[in-house]
């Protein structure tokens, strides 16, 4: 092989190279509009939904299925994010975003989320049944209207209301393979919703800077950090026994109702750290937010531990 060849070759693949890479950021962009961080607990409470639910989908229905309410999620996420530009461009942790960074275009995500949403949607309702499709749609209306386009911007019980939409997940996995409601599901969706709050609340407590400076009324802002505490500690205390009940009520056994209470102990010690946190008057950290930022990230091992913990019980030891 002569010099000119290899240099030659060299030179042909530098631009494929070019064009390869930002072929893939430009991919990523794309799902990073899906939200899929945040996705992957609302699709594996979608999964468990599906799993602990009487009979059984077609294993290929079923992939459809979780696809479906992953699609419809990452949809609805888009669409926020189409709808919250301005807001994102003023917060340091969004800014970087996709839209306010300039590298997709609103009108383009506006689009896709869409698009997703719609495809989601039926194919939900081919899929599996219309029920599914139709709670499915719900819940993509919830987060885009209620939530983003209504509450967040007008109420500090944003989170709480609007924070429903999170909830649908394990109750879309359910219908999709009973094609109706039962109090199980009914259940987890209570659990979801009461866990919504501490979950948010704690990280609002270091982030309310970027809301501050954004205009938006989260707790923080309007209430300040002493009653967010507060709140924290309210919805954990009322969480922790509603997590009891699919155990209580013989949907579950003792295994799930054991794990259940050691993870509540676990989070009221943590939302109790966060009340009992070192503080100025104003009730804002002297310690850097340390308890509210372990409250958060153990709000999330949390709730795949829960649901994780409901699923084996029942799938394996019912
Ligand atoms: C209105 C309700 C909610 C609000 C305002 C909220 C807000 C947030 C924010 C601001 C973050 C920080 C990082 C990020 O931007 O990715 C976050 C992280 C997260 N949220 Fe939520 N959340 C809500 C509900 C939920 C629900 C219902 C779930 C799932 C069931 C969930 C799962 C997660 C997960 C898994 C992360 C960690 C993402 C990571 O690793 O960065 N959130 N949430
Ligand atoms: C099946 C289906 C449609 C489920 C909906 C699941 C879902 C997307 C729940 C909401 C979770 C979330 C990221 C809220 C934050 O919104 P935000 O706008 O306050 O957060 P941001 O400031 O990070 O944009």
């Amino acid at each position: 092989m002569s010099d000119t060849t290899v240099h030659g070759s060299r030179g042909a693949q530098a631009p494929l190279d070019a064009s390869a890479l930002h072929g893939a950021s430009e991919v990523r962009d794309w799902i990073a509009l899906l939200k899929p961080r945040v996705l992957s607990l609302v699709v594996y409470s979608g999964l468990i939904g599906l799993l602990i639910a009487p009979g059984s989908l077609h294993p290929v229905l079923a992939v459809s299925a979780i696809l479906c309410i992953t699609l419809a999620a990452g949809a609805a996420g888009a669409i926020n994010m189409w709808y919250d530009r301005d807001i994102d461009a003023v917060m340091k942790r969004t800014r970087a975003r996709p839209i306010p960074a300039g590298r997709i275009e609103a009108g383009a995500a506006l689009g896709y989320g869409v698009v997703l949403a719609v495809g989601s949607v039926g194919l939900m309702g081919l899929a599996t049944n219309w029920l599914a499709a139709a709670v499915l749609a719900g819940s993509i209306l919830f987060y885009v209207v209620i939530y983003t386009m209504w509450l967040k911007r007008r109420t500090p019980q944003n989170i709480v209301i609007g924070g429903a939409a999170g909830a649908f997940p394990p109750l879309i996995g359910w219908v999709a393979v009973t094609g109706s409601v039962d109090v199980l599901p009914l259940v987890l969706f209570a659990i979801v919703f009461m866990w919504t709050p501490p979950h948010f609340w704690a990280l609002s407590l270091w982030a309310h800077e970027d809301y501050k400076r954004a205009g938006v009324p989260m707790l923080p802002v309007v209430s300040g950090a002493r009653e967010t505490r507060r709140q924290v500690v309210i919805y954990t205390v009322l969480l922790v026994p509603l997590t009891l009940v699919p155990w209580l009520i013989g949907f579950s056994g003792p295994v799930y109702g054991l794990v259940a209470a050691l993870l509540g102990a676990n989070f009221l010690r943590h939302a109790w750290a966060v009340w009992t946190d070192a503080q100025d008057a104003a009730g804002v950290s002297l310690t850097g937010d340390r308890p509210a930022k372990a409250c958060f990230r153990f709000s999330i091992t949390y709730l795949f531990a829960l649901l994780g913990a409901l699923a084996l019980d029942r799938l394996l030891l019912a």
